[in-house]
């Protein structure tokens, strides 16, 4: 893993209704490392998220791309950046097949509107490329099946392809294998380790066995802070986090 980092957020802070959600986070993440993001529900994990994809922000602090301020810029801007976040199943076209899906995120990247996608050449370097990523996650067989026709763990597999087909170097997932069963659990998070090798990954799970077998570090939140970010073994004997998960195992 790379000493440089990747994402920063210094001190950021976001109220809604003069009500403070975030109250001074600071987070680093170096290149090539994947971190966890876990808490109790309303922590503001799902905040801190919507802050570094521009989706809501900041009222005060910074957040850093590859040491580039995108505190004020807007999604698309940092999706450019090389900033991937994963949407949920609802925001795949479901009519569309999972070939189509793939492509659409492929060709956001390259910036093209609809009416350039005649430019026939890279068309096919986009269909390539989402060949590629459906390889990779296994969906290959079913790239012409409809979206919405899938299987539950295809769907999410696919919404995993759609947030890696543009090749960003720091993605963000939002409970990525919420729903599913531990055997699909189980091939998500190897799927996951696998596609997102290289690249600096933060990630939202409430899954303990996922947190655990996945994160090189954990970073947890309570009330709009990260109280604790450190390897598994510090995370399990921290006493504030222990305090926090008192009637929950942390072990997974
Ligand atoms: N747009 C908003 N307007 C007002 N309050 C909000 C808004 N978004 C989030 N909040 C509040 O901020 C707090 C943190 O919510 P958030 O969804 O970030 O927590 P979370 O840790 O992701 O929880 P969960 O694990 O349940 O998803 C909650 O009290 C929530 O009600």
């Amino acid at each position: 893993m790379s000493e440089a980092l990747s994402l920063e957020l210094q001190g950021v802070r976001k109220a809604f209704d003069r009500a403070e959600i975030i109250c001074g986070v600071d987070l680093q993440l170096r290149e090539g490392e994947r971190c966890a993001l876990i808490g109790p529900n309303g922590a503001g994990k799902s905040s801190l998220f919507n802050l570094v994809s521009g989706r809501h922000r900041a009222d005060a602090g910074r957040i850093l791309l590859h040491g580039e301020d995108i505190t004020r810029s807007t999604p698309q801007a940092i999706n450019r950046l090389g900033l991937a976040r994963s949407f949920q199943i609802s925001s795949l076209f479901p009519r569309l097949s999972a070939f189509e899906n793939v492509r659409c995120a492929v060709l956001w990247k390259l910036g093209y509107r609809y009416a350039f996608w005649r430019r026939i050449g890279r068309l096919r370097d986009a269909a390539d490329r989402a060949h590629e990523v459906l390889e990779r996650v296994g969906l290959l067989a079913r790239a012409h099946l409809p979206a919405g026709e899938l299987s539950y763990a295809d769907q999410r597999a696919l919404e995993l392809a759609v947030t890696i087909a543009a090749d960003a170097s720091v993605i963000l997932l939002d409970e990525p294998t919420a729903g599913m069963n531990r055997a699909e659990a189980q091939a998500m998070v190897a799927l996951i380790r696998e596609v997102t090798h290289g690249k600096t990954l933060l990630m939202v799970e409430h899954d303990m066995q996922v947190v655990f077998g996945l994160a090189d570090r954990i970073a947890v939140m309570d009330n709009g802070r990260v109280i604790a970010c450190d390897g598994a073994e510090r995370i399990r004997a921290n006493p504030e986090v222990q305090r926090l998960y008192l009637n929950r195992s942390i072990d997974g």
